[in-house]
């Protein structure tokens, strides 16, 4: 019999259960993975948010930093959201240090760098919509269009807008993306596609602005009023807001069609 695509969830820390209602709506099969065995049994991971320090950590007290990082770079789709951005990134340009001083480290694989609670204190947490372009093209499913599993007091908000969408304009519909002491993408690698930027304060922009970081045909910095929020490159996708919070399922439809190999 045709086995069902197996998505893990990473579920050492984080919202693990609202990332496998999204994945379950989108027709696929949620498994948690807390070791190395059950990472072995699934098609594709997701690594959620919540605090990149303590999934760092506890990735490698659950002797899964080696393993994950193996089947990231065996070509395993995975999808970061927030904190699970964090962990796909090759570098961070703040990295957060413990008590002896060691710096956190990433599982690495997609070419960026990123910030990590980047919207600074006024705006740890935020909403806003955002123009997602390569969903515009997406044939989006029947389960993913009726459902309504998740955050009633979210989906208060969204219904109107939803309802009014016909199946074949809701694709354009932007996604309303809830940001919760996110980090930014700062420089993208050639390989990487961005996939959403949010437009920032001139005030906010400038402190990162002219690093003088010197620009060449490999990595792009991103500079002036946007900063990257979704990113794609080969296998990976990540975004720095949870759309698992707010009953949108276009990004986790999109990374199922990803692991299809149809997009
Ligand atoms: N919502 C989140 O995942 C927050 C990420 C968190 N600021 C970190 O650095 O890990």
């Amino acid at each position: 019999m045709h086995r069902p695509l197996t998505v893990g969830i990473l579920a050492l820390q984080g919202d693990v259960r609202e990332h496998a209602r999204a994945i379950e709506a989108c027709g696929a099969r949620a498994v948690s993975v807390r070791r190395a065995a059950e990472l072995a049994d699934v098609d594709a991971l997701i690594l959620p948010g919540g605090e990149s320090t303590t999934i760092d950590k506890l990735t490698r007290i659950f002797s899964l930093a080696g393993p994950l990082k193996e089947r990231i770079s065996a070509g395993m789709p995975v999808y970061g959201s927030c904190a699970g951005m964090i962990l796909l990134a090759d570098e961070i340009a703040d990295p957060a240090t413990d008590r002896d001083g060691n710096a956190q480290q990433t599982l690495g694989g997609l070419d960026i760098t990123v910030r990590r609670n980047a919207f600074g204190r006024q705006r740890e947490s935020f909403e806003t919509d955002l123009d997602f372009a390569v969903l515009n093209d997406a044939v989006l499913s029947t389960a993913v269009l009726n459902d309504r599993a998740l955050s009633p007091a979210a989906l208060a908000n969204a219904a109107p807008v939803e309802a009014k969408a016909s199946n074949h304009a809701r694709s354009s519909v932007p996604v309303h993306a809830v940001f919760i002491r996110a980090p930014w993408v700062e420089r993208v690698g050639a390989s990487v596609e961005v996939l959403a930027s949010v437009q920032l304060p001139a005030a906010a922009a400038a402190p990162d602005n002219g690093s003088g970081q010197p620009e060449n045909t490999r990595t792009a910095r991103i500079e002036g009023n946007t900063r990257a929020v979704a990113v794609r490159s080969r296998h990976l996708l990540a975004t720095s807001f949870h759309p698992e919070v707010t009953g949108e399922r276009r990004i986790h439809e999109l990374f199922i069609r990803m692991i299809r190999g149809e997009a």
